[in-house]
């Protein structure tokens, strides 16, 4: 499904967050979103996911504008991995998983086998079916984002936004989720830090600061020394075998 944002605005009381973003991702796209701190990344994530809505501007999804689309129907197709998303406390990892399913369930329709096959799939996928009994709240910080991610996986979306999905992952399951979600079949737009993993993992990247997109391309087209100087204030070299590579070597000045 395709995701369609034009001219968005949005702030908070007289502070203005985000200006002027258009983009677009296409069916099946794995667009990255990198920026500094603060630069509107988790903002512009939760307009483009129906979430927040835009003071002015508009999202569609598949063609349709998202304000005009019954919640229940846009939780159908879009899943949202949260930054360390707080969870119920007393409940197990599968109780967690089994929530992405909630969507699809018809008020009286009970729990299905396939259902729980689905469930079983998403804890297999982020490498957690041994930890399924296990309440939640003993779960390390790279376990309980993975098993957001399988909530996420449950949900079975056609578009998944992720924001920093790797932040408390160690590098193998930094790659594997990515890498996963790639392969995945839907659209994904995933906002990161990591630019080499933008760089490995996204077909395009968008740039944010100060609240505007200020470039969108492949991540050859984007990720320059020139880019990294001007928007995260770090003199790096970028190397261009076979994708461009970052290495840093030091701030502006030092
Ligand atoms: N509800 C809110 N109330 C006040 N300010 C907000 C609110 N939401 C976002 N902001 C401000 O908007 C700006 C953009 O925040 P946002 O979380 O979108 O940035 P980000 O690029 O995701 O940052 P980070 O890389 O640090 O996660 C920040 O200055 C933040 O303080």
């Amino acid at each position: 499904m395709s995701v369609v944002a034009t001219d968005l605005e949005w702030g908070v009381r007289r502070r203005v967050v985000l200006s002027g973003v258009s983009l677009s991702v296409a069916p099946g796209e794995t667009l990255g979103l990198i920026g500094p701190n603060g630069s509107g990344k988790s903002s512009l994530l939760r307009l483009l996911a129906g979430l927040k809505r835009p003071a002015s501007g508009r999202v569609q999804i598949h063609g349709q504008d998202i304000s005009r689309v019954p919640r229940r129907m846009l939780a159908r197709q879009v899943a949202f991995v949260q930054q360390s998303a707080a969870t119920d406390t007393n409940v197990s990892v599968r109780d967690v998983v089994r929530l992405g399913r909630t969507p699809h369930r018809s008020a009286l329709g009970g729990w299905t086998n396939a259902d729980e096959d689905i469930v079983a799939s998403a804890l297999e996928r982020v490498n957690m079916t041994g930890h399924a009994n296990q309440p939640w709240q003993t779960l390390s910080g790279g376990e309980r984002q993975r098993v957001h991610i399988a909530r996420a996986l449950a949900q079975a979306p056609r578009i998944m936004f992720l924001d920093e999905p790797t932040n408390h992952l160690d590098i193998h399951h930094q790659i594997e989720i990515l890498r996963m979600v790639r392969a995945l079949d839907l659209t994904s737009i995933i906002a990161l830090h990591d630019m080499n993993l933008a760089t490995m993992f996204c077909d395009r990247i968008a740039v944010m600061k100060d609240g505007r997109l200020v470039m969108l391309g492949t991540p050859r087209e984007v990720v320059t020394a020139q880019l990294l100087r001007d928007v995260f204030r770090v003199e790096a070299e970028v190397s261009d075998d076979p994708r461009p590579h970052i290495r840093f070597t030091g701030a502006p000045g030092a």
